[in-house]
């Protein structure tokens, strides 16, 4: 025939780079393979491109590749030796490298007299050298407009760090490219464990449409628990964190082949039609909020992150584990808890989908292992070790496919997954191609839906968020990799998600709190929930959680605005829990910019077991470094015991910038006292000072304290009230009155949104 030879011109930017070497010229030299036997017209070239010059990087491919093909001794030694003859070392760095490289394809062409069927530039570089390479791109390597030639640009994640970074991205790429030239890569598509998702759906449709919704379905789980650690990777990981790297993208797209509704036409349907009810399903997904997510870090991590930054000092809140409640509210789904489970340094890998239905089987002898009806799709790892579908008996038996086993000859009958595997079917698929094979071939042959469309990159980030923002504030509970079924164990009801162990089960397995009265909430917030301000209640230990989450929230936007945070705290014993929670965290949080003042204090010597001062540091400064310079005790001389407000006074006024207090927390006494403002005793302050001299006629010492008049201008403050003994006291000043000489609490005067109350259920029942 006359038809002529086609070629595909495959430009690898990044060629000597980790991914490159682990996966993609791998996965290329597959591709060359399966077009090779199939197609002889479609040639295939490659150039593996680095920023080194020529003479060093021909060498350094040579080696890389040397290294990557040797082990290769499946009878493929000629096929090799001709896939290694197509490739070769370009030189890309400047624009004009782009211009000549592109410049050299089109003369070859024309040399040869063959058609160019398509150009892939794949991308495997970090992303802040991706819009400039896709300008010089745009520029220069453009197939001529008149051919049919097309060209596609393949990029690797991460696609931004929420919505306006990746917005940002797909901007500046969309300046370039046509939404059908850009392939953005999530490997997990590639994976034939998550392509199985939909294909059972399809496959099984009249046997499981059906079934596949809230009236039969209980819950969805989503897992992927990684043995690995972020060592010598936490200077990426350590801003993106286990929900932006793994969440985000591949757990949201297995979220979607679950959950979406199915393309009309069962196995033919478009790549847009895919991608549009993926989008369908993103945007019902329900809003995200703090009570839909816990996170964890692993204990090593803060030393893994001062191996990588050569910085023993740095600290970090970055999450490496998570788990996220999602509702999707729409009529399929509604109230279904889909649960998000990923993490670091687990004791297993595994990834896979856990369909649970709502069987409603009776077991006459209450069987131990009476089963459950349930569709596992098994990704990866865990206790079966490939990808498997695994369905429970009492269910529909799925139509099996030529290219699968019915049960897969490697799997023993055993126990597996903790289930009996007999009690299931198993399917599993004959052939596994790794992830990346898969997305090249998917890049060659244009199949769009193996990849995310920029409308769904930014409706994922929209759904994330304000999720990961609030991930990045809060504290993650620290986990052992051994040790960890306790710690991480978590449990959901309604729309809240928290750590299992704030909880207990009644005997009927129905999730009831520990402390709270209706057995729901471990804490509620309510607005105007006290004194028309705000009400934190809940357990001693949830309300705690709170308020330390409230001060460092504070903490971070002062430090944003102002570089500086002055906090003060009260004595007495009920603060002892917030500094050793304090102190707690102590490495993970950034001590140094904090000013720590205390607001009353004996006038006795600081050694002296009275003394707030002792109480502050035996159970928060001993275990801190906060500079210090920073820390403002209101200590009485030592030797002479003599005590004088002015010198606190002074400091305040000098060290503070308008001797405004950033957060101020006070004690309550059953009294209704503050700081040592005590009833009966107001009338001898002096109304203009900022801190003053008390003596109580039955005290035992002198006090300093600070007065309403610095209290007032505080920018945040809150009230800790913890414990039976206050009842009375909480439930006098309940109604909102104001009665500054007889509950001098209730003369703080600030506005509303600015003063908190943190009461426990036993002081606020
Ligand atoms: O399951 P796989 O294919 O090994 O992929 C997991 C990896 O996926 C990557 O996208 C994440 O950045 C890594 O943190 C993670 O380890």
């Amino acid at each position: 025939s006359t038809e002529k030879a086609s070629r595909t011109n495959v430009v690898l930017v990044g060629a000597t780079g980790n991914l490159a070497q682990k996966y993609l010229w791998k996965s290329l030299f597959n591709l060359y393979k399966s077009i090779n036997q199939s197609e002889e017209k479609y040639q295939l070239k490659f150039y593996g491109a680095a920023r080194n010059p020529a003479h060093e990087g021909d060498k350094l491919l040579d080696q890389i590749l040397g290294n990557i093909f040797q082990f290769d001794k499946s009878g493929e030694d000629e096929k090799v030796q001709k896939f290694l003859s197509n490739c070769q070392y370009v030189q890309l760095k400047s624009e004009k490298d782009y211009a000549n490289l592109c410049k050299k394809i089109n003369q070859e062409a024309m040399k040869e007299s063959i058609l160019e069927y398509g150009r892939i530039f794949y991308l495997s570089v970090p992303p802040f050298a991706y819009s400039r390479i896709a300008s010089y791109i745009s520029n220069h390597c453009r197939p001529d407009q008149e051919s049919k030639t097309w060209i596609r640009v393949v990029f690797e994640k991460p696609f931004g760090q929420d919505l306006q970074t990746s917005k940002d991205l797909t901007n500046e790429l969309q300046r370039y490219f046509d939404e059908h030239q850009i392939y953005l890569v999530d490997h997990y598509l590639g994976k034939v464990g998550v392509d199985q998702v939909l294909q059972f759906r399809m496959e099984n449709l009249p046997l499981y449409e059906p079934l596949w919704n809230r009236d039969y379905i209980s819950r969805i789980e989503i897992v992927m628990k990684e043995e690995e650690n972020c060592a010598e990777r936490t200077e990426f990981y350590n801003s993106y964190g286990v929900i932006r790297d793994v969440m985000q993208n591949h757990l949201t797209e297995i979220l979607a082949l679950v959950c979406m509704e199915l393309p009309g036409h069962q196995m033919a349907y478009n790549p847009s039609d895919l991608l549009q009810l993926k989008a369908d399903l993103l945007e019902k997904v329900k809003n995200l909020g703090p009570d839909n997510v816990i996170v964890g870090q692993y204990k090593d991590y803060i030393s893994h992150l001062r191996q990588d930054f050569k910085d023993i000092t740095k600290r970090s809140n970055a999450s490496t584990f998570a788990a996220v409640l999602l509702q999707v509210d729409n009529s399929r789904w509604r109230d279904v808890p889909i649960i998000m489970v990923a993490g670091k340094e687990l004791t297993e890998r595994t990834a896979y989908v856990r369909v649970v239905f709502k069987d409603g089987l009776y077991c006459l002898n209450n069987e131990v292992n009476c089963p459950t009806a349930e569709v596992i799709f098994n990704i990866q790892g865990g206790s079966l070790g490939i990808s498997a579908e695994v369905t429970s008996k009492l269910l529909p038996r799925p139509i099996l496919r030529p290219d699968w086993y019915s049960t897969n000859p490697t799997i023993n009958s055993g126990d597996s997954l903790g289930v009996r595997i007999s009690d299931y079917y198993v399917r599993s698929p004959k052939i596994n191609p790794d992830a990346y094979t898969v997305v090249v071939d998917a890049v060659f042959k244009g199949r769009q839906d193996m990849f995310i469309s920029t409308k769904n990159l930014i409706l994922s980030w929209t759904l994330w968020t304000p999720l990961v923002h609030h991930a990045d504030v809060i504290i993650p509970r620290l986990y052992d990799k051994e040790d960890n079924s306790q710690t991480l164990r978590f449990i959901f009801h309604k729309d809240q998600i928290a750590f299992a162990d704030r909880f207990t089960y009644d005997c009927k397995n129905r999730v009831k709190n520990l402390y709270s009265k209706d057995g729901n909430h471990p804490f509620d917030i309510i607005n105007q929930g006290f004194r028309n301000q705000t009400l934190i209640r809940g357990s001693p230990d949830a309300v705690i959680d709170n308020l330390v989450n409230d001060i460092l929230l504070s903490a971070t936007v002062a430090i944003r605005n102002r570089n500086v945070f002055h906090v003060a705290f009260p004595g007495g014993s009920t603060p002892i829990p917030l500094f050793q929670k304090l102190a707690s965290l102590g490495s993970r949080i950034s001590w140094s910019k904090w000013h720590i003042w205390i607001v009353d204090e004996r006038c006795v010597p600081v050694l002296d077991s009275r003394s707030n001062f002792k109480s502050l540091h035996d159970h928060l400064l001993r275990y801190i470094d906060v500079p210090y310079y920073n820390i403002h005790p209101a200590i009485a001389n030592q030797h002479t015991g003599f005590c004088d407000s002015s010198y606190y006074e002074q400091e305040i006024r000098s060290v503070m910038n308008e001797s405004i207090f950033d957060y101020i927390v006070l004690g309550v006494g059953s009294d209704g006292h503050i700081a040592s403002l005590f009833p009966g005793f107001l009338h001898t302050i002096e109304a203009n000072n900022f801190v003053a001299l008390v003596k109580k006629d039955y005290a035992d010492s002198a006090r300093i304290t600070m007065t309403f008049s610095l209290l007032n201008k505080a920018r945040t403050i809150s009230a800790l009230i913890l414990g039976k003994r206050k009842q009375v006291i909480v439930s006098a000043i309940k109604s909102g009155i104001i009665d500054i000489h007889r509950y001098p609490v209730t003369g703080i005067k600030i506005s509303d949104d600015r003063f908190k109350w943190f009461i426990d259920y036993v002081a606020l029942p």
